[in-house]
C-alpha cells in the first residue's frame, strides 16, 4: 500500500507550490489514476512515489515504511520494487529488445542463463517473443511500449508507475496497451499508479483516482464512488458511457 501523507513541494523559492499538502492512499492491487491539468503537479506526485523528487514536506508510506528516512542503500533496494513506464519508452537504441529488457536484470546482478530465461517469460508475457532481436528502430509505438513494460517487470516490482505511458500511441494500440496493463494488474497483482490526461484511460481500467489542481486534490476515491456522487465533477466526467441508440 501506498500513503501520501501532507506532502508538498516547492521547486524554487518563491515559486508556487508543486504539490501542496497532499494526503492520498493507493491500495494494494488496484489500478490508481491520477488526472489534472498540465502544471496540475501529475508528474512530480509521481516522481515523489520513488523519491525522483523528494517531497518538501510530508511523508510517504510504502510498504508501511517511510521512502523519505530510508538509506541509500535501502532506497535502492526499494526502487527495485518499483518499475516505470514513460510515454517516450525511454528504450536503449544501441541495444535489440532483449537487452533492453534485461537491463534491470543486470543493474541486479542477476546472472546471464537466468537473465535470458527471464528475458523470454517478459517477451512472451507481453507478446513480443519475435522481437527478441529487434532494435527500437524497427518496432511500432505499441511494440515500444510492450518493451517498456517488459523491462518495468523485470525484476518483479510490486508497483508500476505510468507517466502518460500511451498518450502517443492511436487509440487501438491504446485500448491494447490498457488492457495488458489490466491482465498485468491481475495476473500479478502488480499496483499500477498512471498518470493520465485522458479520461478515457481511467474509465478503461482505473479501480479509483484523484484530481488535482493548482498542487492540491481537488476529489479522490474510488471510481464506482465517484460515479455514484451527483456533487462529484470527476465522477460526471467518468459516466459510463451509455451503448449507442440504434434507429429502428
Ligand atoms: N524540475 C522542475 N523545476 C521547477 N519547476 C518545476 C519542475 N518540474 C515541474 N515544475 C513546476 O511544477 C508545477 C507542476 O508540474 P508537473 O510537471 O508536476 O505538472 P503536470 O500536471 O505533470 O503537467 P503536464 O501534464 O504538463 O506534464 C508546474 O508549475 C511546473 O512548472
Amino acid at each position: 500500500m501506498i500513503v501520501v501523507e501532507g506532502v508538498s513541494k516547492t521547486y524554487a523559492d518563491g515559486q508556487p507550490p508543486a504539490l501542496d499538502n497532499v494526503s492520498l492512499q493507493i491500495a494494494d492491487g488496484s489500478i490508481f489514476g491520477i488526472v489534472g491539468r498540465s502544471g496540475a503537479g501529475k508528474s512530480t506526485l509521481l516522481r515523489c512515489l520513488n523519491l525522483l523528487e523528494r517531497p518538501t514536506t510530508g511523508r510517504i508510506l510504502m510498504d508501511g515504511q517511510d521512502l523519505i528516512q530510508l538509506s541509500d542503500k535501502q532506497l535502492r533496494q526499494q526502487r527495485q520494487r518499483i518499475g516505470m513506464i514513460f510515454q517516450g519508452f525511454n528504450l536503449l537504441h544501441s541495444r535489440n529488445v532483449a537487452d533492453n529488457v534485461a537491463v534491470p536484470l543486470e543493474i541486479a546482478n542477476v546472472p546471464k542463463a537466468e537473465r535470458a530465461a527471464r528475458v523470454a517469460e517478459l517477451l512472451a508475457l507481453v507478446g513480443l517473443s519475435d522481437k527478441a532481436m529487434a532494435f527500437p528502430s524497427q518496432l511500432s509505438g505499441g511494440q515500444k511500449q510492450r518493451v517498456g513494460i517488459a523491462r518495468a517487470l523485470a525484476a518483479r516490482p510490486a508497483y508500476l508507475l505510468s507517466d502518460e505511458a500511451t498518450s502517443a500511441l492511436d487509440p487501438e494500440t491504446t485500448a491494447s496497451i490498457l488492457e495488458l496493463l489490466r491482465d498485468i494488474n491481475r495476473q500479478l497483482g502488480v499496483t499500477i499508479v498512471l498518470i493520465t490526461h485522458e479520461l478515457d484511460v481511467v474509465k478503461a481500467i482505473c479501480d479509483s483516482a484523484v484530481s488535482l489542481a493548482e498542487g492540491r486534490v481537488v476529489e479522490s476515491g474510488s471510481l464506482v464512488q465517484l460515479q455514484a456522487d451527483p456533487s462529484s465533477r470527476l465522477g460526471r466526467s467518468l459516466a459510463p458511457s451509455r451503448p449507442a441508440v440504434r434507429a429502428v
